[in-house]
């Protein structure tokens, strides 16, 4: 488990992170979000102990990792994949860091074999391409089989089948009882994998929730209707309930009622219909919407 409290960091005036209160529980993946600037990666090299906090404390189980002896046994962490000598091999990049933590030479093998890399550990990691180098980033996060990991942007540069097993494979870390944390600006990619969600913008806490609470309480759930009479329909639709919206041409906008509902009344009212759609809100104009003043640059701003 990870705990944030109370945590800040300043660079000067402007604080990159301020009074950051969070929990990364056991047996779940928690998704961290925020703006370009919002500072994700200052608290997590202070989750890691790269960085001392101006106040506040992260601890790991317990514990600052500063004060964990072994550390890739306490915390496996993914945050610059490329931060590999181009020419060490795999295998020996691996073996450098199990001995600098004293852990088995055979858990080197393991891990190469966890993500794909068995076959290609001896060549030069400076030939890997951008993918394979995020795996051999995880390797190096798994090899203390340790009960948290600390990923930042984890499905940067996958391919598809990358994204799939990373996803899996996270997946399966969390089933084991381990904490994940993970970042992304992809909200559609964190719908897919995680379990809880806390959103930062300039610093600050925006939304701590359930992924299961936050698609309820955001993923609005709209009806599009399509008729010549779109008018007198629409009024009917406002007297069942519905909040109705014209928009453009013999179209509606409605919500309040599901599809099956809106049909009936049609039918019951013999009014023609040319369209009956659903359309779901999605998750990342959600996300859009809730930290929209915490964007550092925007397009709109700039022109403003
Ligand atoms: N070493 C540093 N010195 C001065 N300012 C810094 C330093 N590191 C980060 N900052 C500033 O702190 C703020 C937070 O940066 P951080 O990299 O933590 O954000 P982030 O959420 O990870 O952003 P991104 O999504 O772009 O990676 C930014 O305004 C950044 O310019």
């Amino acid at each position: 488990m990870i705990e944030v409290q109370g945590l800040t960091k300043r660079y000067g005036e402007v604080p990159a992170v301020d009074d950051l209160t969070f929990t990364v529980r056991a047996g779940e993946i928690t998704g961290f979000l925020g703006p370009n600037g919002a500072g994700k990666s200052s608290t997590m090299r202070m989750i890691l102990g790269l960085d001392a906090p101006t106040s506040g404390t992260a601890t790991v189980n317990g514990r600052p990792m500063r004060a964990h002896p072994a550390p890739l046994r306490a915390l496996g962490a993914l945050l610059d994949a490329g931060a590999v000598l181009p020419s060490r091999s795999a295998y020996h990049h691996l073996l450098a860091l199990a001995a600098s933590n004293g852990l088995p030479r055979g858990r080197v093998d393991a891990v190469l074999e966890e993500v794909g890399l068995a076959a290609v550990a001896r060549r030069a990691a400076g030939s890997y391409s951008l993918g394979m180098k995020q795996r051999l980033g995880i390797a190096a996060a798994l090899l203390g089989d340790p009960p948290v990991l600390v990923l930042d942007e984890p499905l940067n540069g996958l391919d598809p089948e990358g994204i799939v097993w990373m996803r899996g494979l996270m997946r399966r870390m969390a089933g084991e009882g381990r904490a994940v944390l993970m970042s992304s600006h992809l909200m559609s990619e964190i719908e897919l994998t995680v379990d809880h969600l806390v959103v930062i913008g300039r610093g600050r806490l925006i939304a701590d929730t359930s992924m299961a609470d936050f698609i309820a309480e955001h993923s609005a759930r709209e009806v599009v209707v399509r008729s010549p009479h779109s008018e007198s329909f629409g009024r009917r639709l406002a007297d069942a309930g519905a909040a109705v919206r014209a928009d453009g041409a013999n179209r509606l906008t409605v919500a309040g009622l599901g599809a099956p509902e809106i049909g009936a009344l049609a039918a019951l009212n013999g009014v023609e219909l040319h369209e009956l759609a659903l359309r779901q809100t999605s998750l990342e104009d959600a996300f859009m919407a809730l930290t929209q003043d915490s964007v550092e640059y925007s397009a709109d701003k700039e022109a403003a």
